[in-house]
């Protein structure tokens, strides 16, 4: 439980990006709630929903309003140029728009030391902002697994329990979670050389990083692969990441 936070405490404000589509293509207001309920009820602060398709002219003000920034997942993928590659999945949707407001609001809030939690895309923008890049197919990696859903199943199969994450010993998350958490995997790409300052915190039993830090940067940063936002309350591993995160943005808005 949240330790920092006293009675009437103006709670602390996470800024949320999201992404246009789903990761069929359609329109994302379906997948919002599910990205905001776990900030409400475990995180314990007030999710402000911010467009990343009207430009980045607004971005420092939108971080004014903010004691850290969530960036959800997403059906595109990021535009390869940016990590100075071709496209090799021409057939799959992009969103340069959120590409540019994400890259834009990562470096921001780098110099703000306002901690980040990225999921799936969000963790692999993390990684690119800090000029690492990603294996664009991994299901195409000899030496690495399929992590994709199977699109043929319910959705609720598709964000089951899919694999172990064996995590890095010595680490916070090992003293959080210990030596293993069971995760979804609903991702074609994946992180292949980390950014700048970036560690692995986790890895699957194929190698892939599954979940990565920033110990050498003042705030706290998290990524993860999976997708601890799925019915977050019935995951105890998933509620503890949400409230550290909380725990993380509610020492930022008091100053410390
Ligand atoms: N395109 C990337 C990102 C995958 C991702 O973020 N999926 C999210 C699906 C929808 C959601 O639940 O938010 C990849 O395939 O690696």
């Amino acid at each position: 439980m949240p330790t920092t936070q006293t009675k009437n405490a103006k709670k602390p404000t996470i800024l949320m990006t999201m992404g246009r589509q789903d990761r069929n293509g359609h329109p994302y207001q379906v997948m919002t709630h599910k990205y905001m309920l776990p900030i409400v009820e475990f995180a314990n602060c007030t999710p402000l929903l911010v467009p990343s398709c009207f430009g980045i002219d607004d971005i420092e003000q939108y971080l004014d309003m903010a004691d850290g920034v969530y960036l959800s997942g997403a059906g595109s993928n990021i535009d390869p140029a940016l990590y100075g590659q071709e496209n090799l999945t021409p057939e799959k949707t992009q969103d340069v728009d959120r590409d540019n407001f994400d890259i834009a609001i990562i470096h921001a809030a780098l110099k703000r030391k306002l901690p980040l939690l990225g999921v799936c895309r969000g963790m692999q923008e993390i990684n690119v902002a800090l000029g690492g890049d990603l294996h664009q197919k991994v299901y195409a990696e000899d030496h690495l697994d399929d992590h994709r859903e199977d699109p043929n199943t319910s959705v609720d199969e598709q964000y089951g329990p899919r694999h172990t994450v064996n995590i890095v010993p010595g680490t916070w998350l090992h003293t959080l979670l210990g030596d293993s958490t069971t995760i979804n995997s609903l991702h074609g790409q994946g992180i292949d050389t980390l950014g700048k300052g970036l560690e692995p915190l986790a890895h699957a039993d194929d190698g892939l990083i599954e979940a990565i830090h920033g110990p050498s940067f003042e705030q706290f940063i998290l990524g993860v692969q999976w997708h601890p936002e799925w019915q977050t309350r019935d995951n105890p591993d998933s509620i503890k990441l949400f409230q550290t995160f909380g725990e993380a943005c509610r020492a930022h808005a008091l100053g410390k």
